[in-house]
């Protein structure tokens, strides 16, 4: 009998748990919504034991619904740079999960950057410095909780990002590690050599004691007994080199685009490290017996998260999925352009400080016009990092696979299409994220035995060709360059 794959995804706006075939087939999918907490504004926070509790129940539920017995391994997935630290005695948290979105830390970034410190930090890390990655967080938990930074110093408390807080829980406290993936996602690891760097630790005053060892992305992680059965957990990454797997990304040259709660395209660039000229991040694509393949990556901090808030915030409609049909009750977007930099602008602009704007108002605006305004900023976003991708790598693709829950959405891939006058590929298995994680277990646990037979498993379920002419294409993305300029 063929082995199967649990992959767990744990995003930003929910943790999920994904029964595979060896075929990349679902089985079985639960999945709960996470709260999100905004004490201040600019903070973003979560629950960790509401991470953990919903990741285990979702585990649990898909074995309980299959009754599978024939799982090979565990492929853990994650909301990237989302900074938890944990007490290693209790394993309880000693302040909540700080969001990948949370700003609190701009103003220790903006001095590091006065301070002359982002040529060595982009060195190193291959990131730009910002609140987004994990170090400074880390910083403001040992600044902030009593008494953390001494105890910190004596080993007590160990940092993790999410996939490394699942797998302490998982493994009942025994394994503190993460992937070289996530670790690349702290500005505290040096991706060139994949080690924890001293000067950047030194830098920031984060004790080496709190940090967990690096692995390959397959590698064993260790062992659960807590679900129906003891699994091995063989893969894990960074929910967007997940994508980057998932959608077998494999040459250099091949993009992913993924629109979740914000939006992320990776470029493979190859094994060797090359620092990005147009704001864009180098980061780890994966590491697979000890050899790096790099990507360059632009970050989008917004995208499915705009039509939480008109759901949410304003009250537009009740479900995200509304929002085609009301896009599309509109012949335009009749000069409204909405640049949702609630939580600063990421790639390739870099301002923490910027916040969202709507522009272009009329009389006549209506709630269509506001809504196909949010959906078409997923086309401009993209188009500013492609621009700059296309700069950096000198590679012009020939089309870009994506994926993510707005990819439900067609008037979306219909107008990425246009904007990027380039064809875009929809995968089958459409769930590319916890499908990269299971594929990782799969190649760790002798399911699959390289990445070619990934690469077999994917076919396209439909393409967009662009259809919009040059001269439309040019104006819309014109007026969308006057509304950052407001922005910035
Ligand atoms: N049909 C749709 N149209 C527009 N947005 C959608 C649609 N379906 C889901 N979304 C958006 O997609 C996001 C969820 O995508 P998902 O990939 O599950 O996110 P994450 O991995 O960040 O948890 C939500 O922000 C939601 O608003
Ligand atoms: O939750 P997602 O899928 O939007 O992904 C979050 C990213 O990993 C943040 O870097």
């Amino acid at each position: 009998m063929s082995k199967t794959l649990l992959a767990i995804d744990q995003g930003t706006t929910s943790s999920r748990a994904i029964l595979f075939s060896n075929k990349g087939e679902i089985l079985a999918l639960r999945q709960k919504e996470l709260t999100l907490h905004y004490p201040q504004r600019g903070w973003v926070e979560q629950d960790p034991e509401d991470i953990w509790e919903d990741t285990l129940w979702a585990c649990r539920s898909v074995l309980e619904e299959t009754g599978e017995e024939n799982i090979a391994a565990i492929g853990i997935t994650n909301q990237r740079e989302t900074t938890i630290i944990w007490d290693r005695k209790t394993g309880k948290p000693i302040y909540n999960a700080i969001v990948w979105q949370d700003r609190r830390t701009a103003d220790r970034c903006a001095r590091l950057k006065e301070q002359g410190h982002e040529k060595v930090i982009t060195e190193k890390t291959g990131l730009l410095i910002d609140p987004y990655f994990s170090a400074t967080k880390i910083a403001w938990i040992l600044d902030h909780v009593t008494g953390a930074r001494a105890r910190a110093e004596q080993g007590a408390l160990a940092f993790g990002s999410i996939d490394c807080f699942l797998l302490w829980r998982l493994t009942a406290g025994q394994v503190h590690a993460t992937d070289a993936s996530n670790a690349a996602r702290t500005m505290l690891f040096n991706i060139q050599s994949q080690e924890w760097d001293k000067e950047l630790l030194a830098l920031l005053d984060i004790p080496a004691a709190l940090l967990p060892e690096v692995k390959d992305n397959a590698a064993n992680f260790g062992q659960t007994t807590l679900l129906q059965q003891p699994l091995m957990i063989g893969g894990m990454a960074g929910d967007q080199q997940a994508a980057l797997i998932g959608q077998a990304c494999f040459k250099e040259g091949m993009i992913k685009s993924t629109y979740g709660t914000g939006c992320f395209a990776l470029m493979n660039i190859g094994t060797h490290f090359k620092r990005s000229q147009n704001r864009l991040l180098t980061t780890v694509g994966y590491r697979l017996n000890g050899q790096v393949t790099y990507v360059l990556e632009g970050s989008i901090f917004i995208a499915g998260a705009a039509l939480q808030w008109l759901r949410d915030g304003l009250g537009l409609f009740t479900d995200a999925t509304e929002s085609e049909a009301l896009a599309l009750s509109v012949a335009d977007n009749n000069g409204v352009y909405f640049v949702p930099a609630f939580t600063g602008l990421g790639a390739p602009y870099w301002q923490p400080a910027a916040r969202g704007l709507i522009t272009g108002l009329g009389r006549e605006s209506t709630a269509a016009h506001l809504t196909r305004a949010a959906l078409e900023a997923q086309g401009y976003q993209t188009r500013d990092l492609m621009d700059a991708m296309c700069r950096d790598s000198g590679v012009d693709p020939s089309f870009i696979r994506i994926d993510g829950g707005l990819v439900a959405n067609e008037f979306v891939c219909q107008f990425l299409a246009d904007m990027l006058d380039k064809p875009i590929e929809i995968p089958q298995v459409t769930e590319s994220t916890a499908w990269g994680a299971a594929a990782l277990a799969g190649l760790q646990a002798g399911v699959f035995n390289g990445l070619s037979d990934i690469a077999g498993h994917w076919s396209a379920a439909r393409r967009y060709a662009p259809q919009m002419d040059a001269t439309q294409r040019a104006a819309l993305y014109k007026g969308w360059k006057n509304a950052i300029q407001k922005v910035l």
